[in-house]
């Protein structure tokens, strides 16, 4: 039977009530099923080119052709019910009780089935990373790889994951000046790299849309990496006259082939989910609007298994080469403090900050 009028209802009144926001693509996909719902097929004028919102929520009301109102109705109390599941799936709403808060908001750490959460929650600023949530980043970590929890995730609050390093960072000169700058901040990169490279239990990357710079490169420093469809991976290096780190310079080309990863890490080739998977670096993509529900359930069941044969496989694998990894984590914290007292770098972020560019 199909959903009825007030089933359709109590789905319009549901959707405000969702705890996260569902990202532009599933919003433009409820837009159209709601127009097919209430008004039947689109005969409205195609707005101009240049009205590019309008455009893009008539084209996707218009792509629904001549489903009927009916049919849109159960489409859209169906897409409502798996959203309002997902957002009530896996819990990452508890704060753990006895673990020490981050300093700031922009880091919300929950312990819940087995399962420590660290979200990175600055969605206005698309989670760029300030040196705060840096460190409290390795807080969270240190803390993370003692507690009861088989299982670490890193994912981030909004339509983003994470816009990486916040290039405000750079703007807050010590007394020392750019060297300082550039000093404290190679000693910071090096610090929290390590810290991935050390983690002794599975380390997930819930990757909830795009990802630009550190947040890409360490995610071969994760064990898994699950992307919503919705992703894309992003390392402009060059274009901030900044050179990789994240230990990328040695796993990327182990990862993807080495004229892969240079295209990523010399040319700032931006990789979308499916690409990424192709290429190693993400072991599963799901669609956007089932994204939260799959991953949850998914990981809820890993967290069951034997924690300690967890760890110890982990540390198999990575203690073949933490040597290595911590070898090249230093050499691209140490070229990287070069950059950032290059002209080069200074240019771009000061292009960036004065809003001339945008990737
Ligand atoms: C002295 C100690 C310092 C310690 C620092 C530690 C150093 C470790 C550093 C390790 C090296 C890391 C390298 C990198 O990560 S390189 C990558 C850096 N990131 C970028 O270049 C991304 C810049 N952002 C953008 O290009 C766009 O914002 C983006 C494509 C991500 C999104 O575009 P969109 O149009 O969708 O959204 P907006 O631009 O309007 O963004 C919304 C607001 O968010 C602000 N924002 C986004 N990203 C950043 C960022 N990375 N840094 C600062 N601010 C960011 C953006 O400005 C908007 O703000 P307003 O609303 O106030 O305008």
């Amino acid at each position: 039977m199909l959903a009825s009028q007030k089933d359709f209802n109590n789905a319009v009144s549901q959707v405000k009530l969702l705890k996260e926001d569902p990202g532009n693509e599933v919003k433009l996909k409820l837009y159209a099923l709601y127009k097919q719902a209430t008004e039947g097929p689109c005969n409205v004028p195609k707005p101009g080119m240049l009205d590019f919102i309008n455009k893009t929520k008539w084209d996707a009301w218009n792509a629904l052709g001549s489903l009927s109102k009916e049919a849109a109705r159960q489409n859209y109390v169906d897409l409502v019910s798996r959203l309002s599941a997902s957002s009530e799936s896996p819990s990452p709403e508890a704060p753990a009780a006895d673990r020490k808060q981050p300093e700031s908001d922009s880091l919300v750490v929950t312990s819940e089935d087995g399962i420590t959460t660290i979200r990175l929650n600055r969605p206005a600023k698309k989670n760029a990373l300030t040196t705060q949530m840096y460190h409290d980043i390795i807080a969270a970590l240190q803390a993370a790889s003692k507690d009861e929890s088989a299982i670490t995730v890193l994912t981030g609050s909004g339509d983003y994951y994470c816009s990486g390093n916040d290039l405000t960072n750079f703007t807050h000169l010590p007394a020392g000046g750019l060297e300082e700058m550039a000093r404290s901040a190679a000693a910071l990169l090096r610090d929290f790299v390590n810290c991935f490279i050390d983690f002794p239990k599975p380390l997930v990357a819930v990757v909830n849309g795009p990802a630009v710079g550190i947040s890409v490169t360490i995610l071969g420093l994760f064990d898994v990496v699950y992307a919503t469809d919705r992703a894309s991976f992003h390392t402009p290096f060059s274009h901030l006259g900044q050179s990789p780190e994240g230990c990328s310079s040695y796993t990327f080309p182990k990862i993807m082939g080495s004229s892969k990863a240079a295209e990523m890490l010399l040319f700032g080739k931006k990789l979308t989910a499916q690409e990424a998977c192709a290429q190693g670096l993400v072991t599963e993509v799901f669609p956007d609007g089932t994204f939260q529900k799959e991953v949850w359930a998914r990981l809820k069941a890993y967290s069951k298994l034997p924690p300690n044969a967890m760890r110890i496989s982990k540390q198999i694998i990575r203690n073949r080469e933490k040597e290595k990894l911590h070898a090249v984590n230093a050499e691209e914290s140490s070229v990287l403090r070069e950059r950032w007292q290059s002209d080069e770098c200074m240019n771009a972020i000061a292009s960036f900050l004065s809003r001339k560019a945008k990737l």
